[in-house]
C-alpha cells in the first residue's frame, strides 16, 4: 500500500505534465493554423472526424433532382439524367425498362426508352459508386404528379459530384441528344394552376433536300446554320449570347413553315412552338423563356396576327408587351440558354412593328416568295421523278408571270403519277390565275380611270 502510494505521481507532477501538454498543443494549434494551407486543414479535420465518428455519422448522401425546378421550368439536370439513364441499360435494379412506341406508321422508327418509377439504376463514376432512383408523388389541386430523381452516393464525394459528375451528365446527355434520330415538338398548355410544354414526336420530314427554294437560299441559310453551329466560341468572343434569330415572311403556302421544319431537322434541334396569344403577360413570357431547353428552336408564327393584345372573360386587357417581345429577340432575357434559334414567321411583314425589324433584332430576314421556273421543276422532280417535259417551257412562262405558291403547285403535281395529266392540271390552273389577274388589273386601271374622270368633273 505504502509502495503503491509512493509510486503515484505527485500533484504538482501531474499539474507540470498537463501545463507541458497544453503548451505543445496550443503550439501545435499555431503551426497547423499559420502554415498548413486551409483546404490541407480541411482534409485533415474530415479524416480525423471521420476516423472517430463515421460510425455514428449518416455515409451516405442523396441528391433530389426535380422534374421542375421553379413553376414551369424544367430543371435541365433532371432532363439530362432522363435522356442519359436509359443508356446504361445493364445497371437496372429490377430489369425494367419503360418503352414507348414514337411512330406507329413507321416500323423501323427507334423505340423511347425510360426508367419506370421506384426503380434503381446504378452508374460508376471514376470509381464512385451512384445510385439514381426516379419516385413520383401528388400534389393536391396540381394534375400532373411530381416526378424527381435521388441521386444517392457515399458522403465523402459529394463535392466531386457536385463538381464533376453533373457536369460529365449534362455533356453526355447532349452528345446523345445530337445523335438521336427522333425530334419533338413542344406546345405550351397554359393551365390555371401549373402551364407547362407538351411534347409529341415531331414528324414533319422536310429536310433542305426536299425543300423547294432557290440554290442561293438554300446556300445562304445552311452556312449561317453551320457558322451559328460551331459558333460557340465566336459568340461568346463578342460578347454576344449564342442564339440567332430568323424572321420568315411571305404568302401563305410559300413554305415558311417546311423551312422551319428543314432547319429542326438539319440541326436536329426540338422545336418550342408558342402561341403568342396564350400568354398572359410578359412576366409569363420570361417564365416561357427560361424553361426552354438549348439546342432548340422558339418558333413563333404569325407573329403579326397575334395582336398582343387579348380580352379575358373579366374584360381586363392582358399582354405580352412590345418591349417583352423585344426583350425577348435581343435583350437580356434572351441570353439565358445557349444554342437556341428565335424565328417568327409572318404573312404581313409590312404590319409589323418598325422595332421588331431594325437591324441586329432577327439576324437574317428570309423572303419565301412566290413559285420561281426553279423551284417549280424541284418540285416536279420530288413529286413525279422527271426532269424534262413538253409542257415545262409553257408552265414556266406562266410561273413567271403569275403569282402561284409552292403548295398550290404541290397539290396539283399530287394529284396523279400521271406527268401529262398532272402538267396539264397545273397548266390549267395557271391559265386561269393568268385570266384572273388580267381581269382584276383590268378592273383596277377602271376604277382608277372612273376616279380620274370624277376628279376632274369636280375640278372643273
Ligand atoms: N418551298 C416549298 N418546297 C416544298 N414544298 C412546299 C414549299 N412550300 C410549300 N410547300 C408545300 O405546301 C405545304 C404548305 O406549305 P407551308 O405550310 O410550309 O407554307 P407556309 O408559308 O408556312 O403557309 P402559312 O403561312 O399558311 O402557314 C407544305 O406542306 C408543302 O407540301
Amino acid at each position: 500500500m505504502t509502495s503503491l502510494y509512493n509510486q503515484a505521481p505527485s500533484v504538482s507532477a501531474v499539474f507540470s505534465l498537463y501545463t507541458s501538454f497544453s503548451a505543445i498543443m496550443m503550439l501545435f494549434r499555431t503551426i497547423f493554423n499559420d502554415i498548413v494551407p486551409k483546404r490541407i486543414q480541411d482534409y485533415i479535420t474530415g479524416k480525423v472526424v471521420d476516423f472517430f465518428f463515421s460510425s455514428y455519422l449518416p455515409t451516405r448522401f442523396t441528391f433530389v433532382i426535380e422534374k421542375e425546378w421553379d413553376d414551369s421550368v424544367e430543371n435541365a439536370t433532371f432532363r439530362a439524367a432522363e435522356v442519359y439513364l436509359p443508356t446504361l441499360l445493364s445497371r437496372l435494379s429490377t430489369g425494367k425498362l419503360l418503352v414507348g412506341s414514337s411512330n406507329l406508321k413507321n416500323p423501323e422508327a427507334h423505340t423511347k426508352l425510360g426508367i419506370p418509377i421506384d426503380t434503381g439504376i446504378t452508374d460508376e463514376f471514376e470509381g464512385i459508386h451512384l445510385e439514381w432512383t426516379l419516385h413520383s408523388v401528388e400534389t393536391p389541386n396540381v394534375p400532373n404528379v411530381k416526378r424527381f430523381f435521388h441521386l444517392t452516393c457515399e458522403k465523402e464525394f459529394r463535392k466531386k459530384i457536385m463538381e464533376e459528375y453533373f457536369t460529365y451528365l449534362t455533356k453526355s446527355a447532349d452528345s446523345i441528344l445530337r445523335q438521336r434520330e427522333c425530334l419533338k415538338i413542344y406546345t405550351y398548355d397554359r393551365q390555371q394552376h401549373s402551364s407547362c410544354w407538351l411534347s409529341t414526336v415531331f414528324e414533319h420530314h422536310t429536310t433542305f433536300e426536299t425543300l423547294a427554294i432557290e440554290p442561293q437560299l438554300k446556300t445562304t441559310v445552311i452556312d449561317d446554320l453551320d457558322a451559328f453551329s460551331k459558333g460557340k466560341g465566336f459568340f461568346k468572343s463578342v460578347g454576344r449570347a449564342w442564339k440567332r434569330g430568323y424572321l420568315l415572311y411571305g404568302p401563305p403556302g410559300t413554305g415558311k413553315s417546311s423551312m422551319v421544319a428543314a432547319i429542326a431537322n438539319y440541326m436536329k434541334y426540338d422545336i418550342y412552338d408558342l402561341q403568342l396569344q396564350s400568354v398572359r403577360d410578359d412576366s409569363e413570357l420570361r417564365r416561357i423563356l427560361t424553361s426552354i431547353a438549348n439546342r432548340s428552336i422558339l418558333l413563333i408564327e404569325d407573329i403579326d396576327c397575334g395582336s398582343r393584345k387579348r380580352q379575358t372573360k373579366e374584360t381586363k386587357e392582358e399582354r405580352v408587351s412590345l418591349s417583352g417581345l423585344l426583350n425577348l429577340v435581343d435583350g437580356l432575357w434572351s441570353s439565358c440558354g445557349e444554342e437556341r434559334i428565335i424565328i417568327f414567321t409572318t404573312n404581313h411583314k409590312e404590319k409589323l412593328d418598325p422595332s421588331l425589324l431594325r437591324p441586329g433584332r432577327m439576324d437574317i430576314h428570309i423572303l419565301m416568295d412566290y413559285c420561281t421556273p426553279f423551284v417549280f421543276k424541284k418540285l416536279v422532280a420530288l413529286y413525279l421523278k422527271i426532269d424534262d417535259h413538253i409542257l415545262f417551257d409553257p408552265i414556266e412562262k406562266l410561273v413567271l408571270k403569275v403569282s402561284v405558291t409552292p403548295a398550290e403547285v404541290a397539290h396539283q403535281l399530287m394529284v396523279t403519277k400521271n406527268a401529262d395529266i398532272a402538267l396539264k392540271s397545273l397548266l390549267d390552273l395557271l391559265e386561269t390565275k393568268t385570266v384572273k389577274e388580267e381581269e382584276d388589273t383590268k378592273e383596277i386601271e377602271d376604277g382608277d380611270d372612273t376616279r380620274k374622270l370624277n376628279q376632274m368633273k369636280k375640278d372643273k
